[in-house]
């Protein structure tokens, strides 16, 4: 009988659960409100009975956007805190593993097939360099997968989307030092995230003299798009373009030769115009560098669940080691 193993992808927003058999595939897949439910284990509960036939896995894997540092799990983006040991036993699991995740992002790249991704840009991956994973949903998630000298791939856990934002323009300055007035430190999140593109629209309206009159980011990104309001869409298009020197930086920071996959609940659902964006030109204009960043390939993750994609792998590593 195929032994089936829980995953679950934890984000600020959704929690995302489904089993993985022995092929990796993710079955029974479901999509939950965080804020429905009190923490990770009655929502896991919950979906065992309802969706997934009673199934009683004896494995757990869990990708968590949150530092993961000890037992103790507190997410960065919404009220769930959770002990993994109290968890485990409450679910009645012989064994949990629970990783940030943009490291399951991270772990997934190397498996996508073709159809899961959108190039967007530069020449071919270097083999056997360094890959950079970032990707704005909730929060801003960043990973990297670096191979060791024994040719083992190991993904990094870090807290990258919290580095300091930088300007490439004047206008970014002046958008970046309004911010600087509401915030302690404007990180690349406070910019590159759901609430980050709030943010820009809210500082570019102040900007420009004119009341902000929308306050979520589906809105604000739906009006940028398809042009109805100038003020969204200068939103947007510092959105692409600040991501595209977030992801430049990373790239130069690890010599990403094998490419930088963008992931996250955003951009998926605006591919064409992410494409056709500033982001690749932002991305290689970093001064003299230009020409290293031009060779570097950028793609859109595209794939509904990378993460469980990355969990299949941590649990068959774990399985051949
Ligand atoms: N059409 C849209 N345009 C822009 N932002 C959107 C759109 N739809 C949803 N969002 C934003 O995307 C974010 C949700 O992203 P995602 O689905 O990756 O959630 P998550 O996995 O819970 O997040 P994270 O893992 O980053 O904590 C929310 O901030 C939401 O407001």
């Amino acid at each position: 009988m195929t032994e089936f193993v829980l995953v679950a992808d934890i984000g600020g927003t959704h929690a995302r659960f489904a089993l993985v058999g022995a092929d990796g595939e993710a079955i029974n897949p479901v999509v939950l409100r965080c804020a429905d439910y009190e923490g990770p284990a009655p929502a896991i509960k919950a979906y065992l009975a309802d969706q997934a036939g009673g199934a009683a896995p004896r494995r757990g894997a869990f990708a968590v956007a949150s530092v993961i540092d000890g037992d103790r799990i507190e997410l960065t983006n919404c009220p769930w805190r959770f002990s993994i040991e109290t968890t485990r036993q409450a679910l009645g699991l012989e064994r949990l593993e629970v990783i940030n995740d943009f490291t399951a992002v991270a772990l997934s790249v190397r498996h996508l097939k073709p159809g899961h991704l959108v190039a967007v840009g530069g020449g071919a991956a270097r083999p056997g360099s360094p890959v950079a994973v970032l990707g704005p949903g909730t929060g801003l998630g960043v990973s990297a997968l670096v191979p060791s000298a024994s040719g083992e791939w190991i993904a990094l856990d870090t807290e990258g989307g919290h580095v300091t934002m930088a300007a490439a323009t004047e206008r970014e300055a002046r958008i970046l030092e309004r911010l600087r007035g509401q915030f302690d430190h404007v990180s690349a999140e406070r910019v590159l995230s759901g609430q980050g593109l709030v943010n820009l629209y809210q500082a570019i309206a102040a900007l420009s003299g004119h009341q902000a009159v929308f306050s979520t980011p589906d809105v604000i990104s739906k009006r940028g798009l398809d042009g109805s309001c100038p003020i969204s869409r200068e939103a947007m298009e510092t959105f692409f373009a600040m991501l595209g020197t977030v992801a430049g930086n990373l790239a130069l920071s690890l010599g990403a030769k094998g490419g930088v996959f963008v992931a996250g609940g955003i951009l998926p659902r605006m591919a064409d115009a992410f494409r056709l964006s500033s982001f690749r030109t932002r991305f290689e204009a970093h001064g003299r560098f230009q020409p290293y960043l031009a060779g570097i390939p950028t793609w859109l993750i595209v794939h509904p669940l990378p993460a469980f994609v990355g969990l299949a792998e941590l649990v068959r590593d774990r399985e051949s080691a």
